[in-house]
């Protein structure tokens, strides 16, 4: 995985096609995102695994989950053949424990509710992503109330971020990383290369 290093870990979500998954390493990004949980992103394993073979060794490969049986989250990270995988849901440290054991990288989506940050590792997981407390609602929740990560804590902050915000949320936050789905698309699930370049330039200039 690209460990980011001085420069902010950039990760496009909810990619759907050839052309999102173009735009998304073309622009530079650091992780890409495919979504298996209930959402109009949702794609399956097949569709999945031919994207992720586009995709260049130095991207991380995320798939997304929510509230899924661990059997369905298995199946689906192996048949795609993602390198990580982001569980959204209420899903316990023993399910943590036996992904990580098969290898898997771990990202937590917690929903940051009224000011109240989970810290970092409560699970297990190798990054803690900040989400509104809907996933993938392109809504935004309070960036200031983030305080006291450590520099070496691999943290992203997503959450209704796009071009003309990510700036200021990085300066307010100080993540390692972010994340965005809606604030790259022209419509619910129908994601725009040229937003995604945008945010990709933006974010850059901001970390
Ligand atoms: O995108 C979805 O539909 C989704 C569904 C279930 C869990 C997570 C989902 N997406 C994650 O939501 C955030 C950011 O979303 P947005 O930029 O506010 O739209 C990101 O972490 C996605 O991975």
């Amino acid at each position: 995985m690209n460990d980011a290093g001085p420069s902010l870990f950039v990760k496009i979500c909810g990619l759907r096609t050839e052309r999102d998954v173009a735009a998304a390493v073309g622009a530079g990004a650091d992780a890409v995102g495919f979504v298996f949980a209930e959402s109009p992103r949702r794609v399956g394993a097949d569709v999945a695994a031919e994207l992720v073979r586009g995709v260049p060794g130095r991207v991380l490969t995320v798939g997304v989950f929510r509230d899924q049986p661990l059997e369905e989250v298995r199946a689906l990270a192996r048949g795609s053949g993602v390198r990580a995988v982001q569980l959204h849901g209420g899903e316990g440290r023993s399910d943590y424990a036996a992904l990580a054991a098969e290898g898997w990288t771990l990202i937590r989506g917690a929903g940051v509710r009224e000011g109240r940050v989970p810290s970092h590792g409560e699970m297990g997981e190798d990054i803690l992503l900040l989400d509104a407390p809907v996933p993938g609602s392109g809504t935004s929740w309070d960036w200031t109330s983030v305080d006291g990560f450590g520099p070496g804590e691999r943290w992203l902050l997503a959450g209704g971020l796009n071009a003309g915000n990510v700036g200021a949320a990085v300066a307010a936050a100080r993540p390692w990383g972010v994340d965005v789905s809606s604030g790259v698309e022209v419509s619910r699930g129908v994601k725009e290369p040229a937003l995604i370049a945008e945010f990709v330039r933006a974010a850059r200039s901001a970390g």
